[in-house]
């Protein structure tokens, strides 16, 4: 029999379709989905079978006066309760069990419904504890010797409100293509959840856009994850993005990465297109002449949704359209619009989300009689 809760639960190791076959399954799936728009070679990038998770958010089930970790059911029927988890990265793992011991001890575990870790290769996490009451000086205190006891950082948040006590991020270093990339990562903002397929993601991507050369727009770029190493094979890089904490934190990580060529704005996909088309102005953009830009190339990595009919048309303006997608079935719609003006000339499969139907994508465009 097969167990839907295999990788989140960790414990039923006797999953008879295994890491590779469940990967397999997947991929023949998209080979199928797309196959009416691209037969070619779909390269395929895995994840390590376990411990690939540096973001893992837990509800927190209160019962007989102890506390434990519960993720909602697949099936929406209620929480299941987890006593391990074979998903989240090492250093998640070995905080996991002593965290509720301490939160027991320290008496701080009343209204407390969820937890969020988010851990970086080096061994550093953020410890979001999520509440149902507002937290006084007494929990700040206990909070800090919960910080010292494991050694983590911690976040406390409940309906308006969030206290940091030390700090709200960790610094996550990625190899690409064997140059060390250093990145903050903040607590509650968008970051690729599993850092082993993120560097194929990447290494894969900058491949695609390796001598387009002249000036590259990304549409959102989150906290430069893309826009960093990318940085290096264009003249200049214009990068918009709705979250204001991702965009402070990509203009932290262009810093800390020496790069200097890019220029980070907070506009939404939608308003930037407004922009370009000059039907609205926005401060966010004075000073910084886009008219100026050779823009042929376009790289999108949008939310589930995807893009859309108005979106695309717009995509289809460019020469080269790079797009990364967390939703096969949007993607699906969005290319069967743009394969209108362009090719198919490469696509990838990463296992983002090993033992979930979920399968990231990449697909490479370029516009048709375009050399
Ligand atoms: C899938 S994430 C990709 C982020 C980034 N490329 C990365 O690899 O970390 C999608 C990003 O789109 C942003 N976003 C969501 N809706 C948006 C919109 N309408 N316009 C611009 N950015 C948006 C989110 O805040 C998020 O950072």
């Amino acid at each position: 029999m097969k167990c839907e809760y295999f990788g989140i639960c960790g414990s039923c190791r006797d999953y008879e379709e295994g890491y590779e076959g469940q990967l397999e399954r997947k991929v023949s799936a998209v080979q199928e989905l797309f196959f009416p728009l691209y037969s070619g070679n779909i390269t395929v990038c895995p994840s390590p079978a376990e411990r690939y998770r540096s973001r893992a958010e837990f509800k927190i089930y209160h019962d007989d006066g102890g506390i434990s970790y519960a993720m909602n059911r697949l099936d929406r029927q209620g929480a299941l309760k987890i006593e391990r988890c074979g998903i989240v990265s090492p250093s998640i793992a070995s905080v996991m069990e002593k965290l509720l011991i301490e939160i027991s001890d320290l008496g701080i575990s009343h209204k407390l419904f969820g937890v969020d870790f988010l851990a970086s290769g080096e061994g550093e996490i953020t410890l979001s504890m999520l509440y149902h009451k507002a937290l006084d000086d007494e929990w700040k205190s206990k909070a800090h010797e919960l910080e010292k006891r494991l050694g983590v950082y911690v976040i406390g948040r409940s309906r308006k409100q969030k206290v940091v006590l030390s700090q709200d991020y960790v610094t996550e270093t990625l190899n690409i293509g064997g140059r060390m990339y250093r990145y903050i990562h903040i607590e509650n903002s968008f970051t690729q959840p599993n850092p082993r397929v993120n560097e194929q993601m990447i290494t894969w991507s900058l491949g695609q856009i390796d001598k387009i050369g002249g000036d590259l727009l990304e549409l959102y770029c989150g906290a430069g994850n893309f826009t960093i190493p990318f940085a290096t094979k264009f003249d200049r890089v214009l990068a918009t993005e709705i979250s204001k904490a991702s965009i402070h934190a990509a203009k932290q990580n262009m810093a800390l990465n020496g790069v200097g060529n890019i220029e980070f704005v907070r506009l939404s996909a939608e308003e930037f297109t407004q922009a370009l088309d000059g039907v609205r102005e926005f401060r966010r953009l004075e000073g910084l002449n886009v008219a100026d830009y050779h823009l042929k190339t376009l790289f999108v990595d949008p939310p589930r949704a995807g893009l859309g009919e108005e979106p695309c048309a717009f995509a289809s303006r460019f020469d080269h359209i790079l797009y990364i997608s967390c939703n096969p079935e949007t993607l699906l719609r969005d290319l069967e619009i743009l394969s209108r003006t362009h090719t198919i000339e490469a696509m990838a499969a990463f296992d983002q989300f090993p033992y979930t139907h979920h399968l990231e994508m990449g697909v490479k465009l370029t516009k048709k009689g375009c050399v």
